[in-house]
């Protein structure tokens, strides 16, 4: 079968003969050598260090993220370790590696703040919250769901929450404590944080957690969906063909996706659904309800816009949870320490061991805080590059380097955690520095920063510290003796639980299977 240059190859030798040819590669020729000189000398970022081979092509980026699955961050980190805290790590992209520059690029207040196009289409949710391009239009769907993500209403999902942690409790209770049986506990978490989310958001869910396989075709298909974000963020008009494609023969065509497109298929009927019933009691309170009964243009409640808002807070609201609080139990369950420090708190602050943990017990208790914060320094549930725009004003750094208006900026989670100026051994896990020194949250980019933050964040950690001490008021660590008890099971931090691949959600080590417990009654 003839390959796509060789068609063309042949195009041009039967229309122009070997002479049209050589003109053909010559063009190619002088573009590419032009494309490179300009890149290299003429390019607004010229002047920023890093490896010149970044510099003159995004293939490198391609060769890690799409060849070898999301290890561009890695990369990245040893180009920091040889430029310093600035680095072009593509033609068109400044990366930095500077906690003191964080609220100069990412900004609350006063400086716009829009996103790369790039992103939309290699998330597969164009037009969502997240990846809307221009910063006002973002502004005016943020401020749709914002209340939705306040104290306030997340201390009101605390019975979905309630009857969530009951199945849990139940799916995790192991009768037949003499057989030591295993549990993953990842999809656990992934079935939980669905399920909470689905109903906040649609006032049903798919109630995962009960199912014997946890939901597992349904997040297999989305894993690898996931997998597929950097080819897509490469060639953007492949994630146009899909986006374009019917969900029917996308299904057909992918079947590993089958799962994945049946859900969105449910999403999309929800949200008709909401929209079109008058009265909307069916989905009172729910985020959709909010979203179609707010002040937000026509433009923004179409379908498509609307089905692409349902996959990123369903998809934002799940993996995300999931994979911190995997990090979590593995981390307190590694540090028999730090687990009893929080098992003396959770016992004075919830003084029933067999009642079921309330918000108002939990929320302010100064440890269990700390191990979130620290869980989620150095296991960041979302870890790609949070990548920004200044579309009017430049930025310049420490007065030597100029970013113009127009220039792709960005900064890591992982990165900036690791930075050991900013903490401290960092790769331990040290709950107690929050509260020595809350000053280091400064250098805290676990839930991003700015107008472009995570919104929800406070469903985060609520959602975490109602999981956490819900286990750990109830399970201690097994060291032999009777009752209900918990332990690691072959679980290693570096290869089950620290991130191998960057598919935007921390991915471990191909073959893991996460972090794996035994629980005993
Ligand atoms: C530990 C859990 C979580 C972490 C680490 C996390 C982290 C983040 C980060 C880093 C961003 C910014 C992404 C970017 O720069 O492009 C973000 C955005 C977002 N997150 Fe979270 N997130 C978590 C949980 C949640 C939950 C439970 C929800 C609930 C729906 C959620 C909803 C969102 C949404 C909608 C955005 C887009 C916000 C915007 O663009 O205005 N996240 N999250």
């Amino acid at each position: 079968m003839l390959t796509l240059l060789d068609r063309l190859t042949q195009l041009i030798e039967e229309c122009w003969g070997p002479r049209g040819l050589l003109l053909a590669a010559a063009v190619v020729l002088v573009y590419a050598a032009g494309l490179s000189i300009y890149r290299l000398w003429f390019h607004d970022l010229a002047s920023i260090p890093g490896p010149r081979l970044m510099a003159l092509s995004y293939w490198p980026e391609f060769y890690y993220d799409v060849l070898l699955g999301g290890r561009y961050f890695r990369v990245i980190d040893d180009m920091h370790l040889k430029y310093g805290p600035i680095v072009r790590v593509n033609p068109d992209e400044v990366h930095f590696d500077d906690p003191d520059f964080i609220d100069t690029l990412f900004p609350l207040y006063g400086r716009k703040t829009n996103k790369p196009i790039e992103i939309g289409k290699r998330t597969g949710t164009p037009d969502s919250m997240v990846t809307t391009v221009d910063h006002d239009v973002h502004r005016r769907r943020r401020n749709a769901v914002n209340v939705f993500f306040s104290n306030n209403s997340i201390r009101r999902l605390e019975p979905i929450l309630h009857e969530r942690l009951r199945t849990l409790l139940r799916r995790v209770h192991n009768d037949d404590s003499g057989k030591d049986e295993p549990l993953e506990m990842h999809p656990v978490f992934r079935a939980c944080t669905n399920d909470v989310i689905t109903t906040y958001a649609f006032g049903r869910s798919f109630n995962l957690l009960d199912r014997p396989d946890f939901g597992l075709p349904y997040f297999e298909a989305s894993d690898v969906f996931f997998r597929l974000e950097h080819l897509f963020g490469h060639f953007t008009w492949l994630a146009d063909l899909v986006q374009a494609t019917p969900l029917w023969l996308v299904s057909m065509l992918f079947p590993s996706l089958k799962d994945l497109v049946e859900k969105q298929a449910w999403w999309i009927e929800r949200v008709r659904e909401i929209r079109d019933s008058p009265g909307m009691c069916k989905a009172d309170g729910t985020i959709f309800q909010g979203i179609v009964n707010s002040e937000l243009l026509e433009e923004d409640l179409t379908d498509k816009r609307l089905s692409a808002e349902a996959q990123l807070i369903i998809f934002a609201g799940e993996g995300t949870t999931a994979y911190t609080l995997t990090a979590a139990m593995y981390e307190l369950l590694a540090n028999p320490t730090e687990l009893a420090k929080l098992q003396r708190e959770l016992a004075v602050a919830i003084p029933n061991r067999d009642a079921m943990p309330t918000f108002a017990q939990v929320e302010s208790l100064p440890y269990l805080n700390a191990i979130i914060q620290e869980t989620v320094r150095l296991h960041p549930g979302v870890m790609a590059r949070q990548a920004r725009i200044s579309p009017e004003v430049p930025i310049t750094y420490k007065g030597k380097y100029t970013i113009p208006p127009g220039t792709i900026f960005s900064m890591s989670p992982l990165t900036t955690h690791m930075n050991p100026d900013a903490f401290e051994d960092p790769y331990e896990f040290r709950p107690q520095r929050w509260i020595d020194d809350p000053k280091i949250g400064r250098a805290f980019l676990g839930f991003a920063r700015g107008s472009r933050n995570c919104v929800g964040m406070n469903l985060a950690r609520k959602e975490m510290a109602l999981v956490l001490s819900t286990i750990f008021r109830k399970y201690d660590l097994y060291c032999g003796q009777d009752g209900p008890t918990v332990e690691l099971y072959d679980t290693e931090r570096a290869r089950d639980i620290d991130p191998n691949h960057d598919f935007i959600i921390p991915v471990p080590a191909k073959g893991s299977k996460g972090l794996r417990v035994v629980f005993r009654q």
